[in-house]
């Protein structure tokens, strides 16, 4: 599901991320742990498209996103990959239905039907926001505005769901109950998951586990 080749990237600060091979099978639930700082978010980025590499190739479903002009490279996103961001990344203007059909108005490759408007009222239902469809962020806990993120991250179905702390602001009984409904939907659409987490009991849970301390590089002075 995703291949990385010889990865290299570094940012104008000084940071520099390297990453001779990894791979992600179809259906593979891999946990990435590691210092903070470490390049993990970073990495989900470049897996997404949203930052280029400076060299190497990333593979996600059988395309190569590196080497994709910015508007494919968005569209490749929109339609195959859910992403849960570490900082949420809800539009304050939208509701949260609004918020998690957004996929939809961004993408003319997806429909918007009333099977994709059931969908996103069974997730949110599942997470436990049905009744809040209808707010704004603003007026959302937390872990509700992290919720209505996941729920937004899934709803298209996608191949390779990226998940960054999508647990992280919610209690450990809601932690595993969301963590089995990304679970769930992943594994109902055939989509690898790699997640992003610092909750280590939550660590057995995945198939294998990623250390990133290994792959720290500093531009030498
Ligand atoms: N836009 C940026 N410009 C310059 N440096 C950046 C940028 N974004 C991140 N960095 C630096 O790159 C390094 C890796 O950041 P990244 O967010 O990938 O780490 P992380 O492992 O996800 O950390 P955390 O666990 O704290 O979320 C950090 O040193 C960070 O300061």
């Amino acid at each position: 599901m995703v291949e990385v080749e010889n990865l290299g990237f570094g940012y104008r600060g000084g940071f520099r991320l390297a990453i001779p091979q990894l791979s992600l099978a179809d259906g593979e639930k891999l946990a990435i742990v590691g210092p903070s700082g470490s390049g993990k978010t970073t990495l989900l980025n470049l897996v997404a498209g949203i930052l280029v590499p400076d060299s190497g190739r990333i593979i996600v479903a059988g395309t190569e996103v590196t080497g994709m002009s910015d508007a494919l490279r968005r569209r490749f996103r929109a339609s195959r990959i859910g992403f849960v961001f570490q900082d949420f990344a809800l539009l304050d203007y939208l509701s949260a239905r609004q918020n998690i059909l957004y996929p939809y108005r961004i993408t003319p490759a997806l429909v918007l039907d009333a099977a994709a408007r059931d969908r996103a009222e069974a997730l949110a239902e599942a997470c436990g926001i049905g009744d809040k469809l209808d707010r704004h962020p603003a007026a959302l806990s937390q872990g509700e505005q992290q919720r209505v993120a996941i729920c937004r991250a899934l709803v298209t179905r996608p191949r390779l769901v990226l998940s960054d702390e999508a647990t992280g602001n919610l209690d450990p009984d809601s932690k595993a109950r969301i963590l089995d409904l990304l679970f769930r939907q992943a594994e109902e659409a055939g989509a690898a998951v790699l997640a992003v987490t610092h909750d280590h009991e939550l660590l057995p849970r995945f198939e294998r586990v990623l250390d990133f301390a290994q792959y720290r590089q500093e531009t030498p002075a």
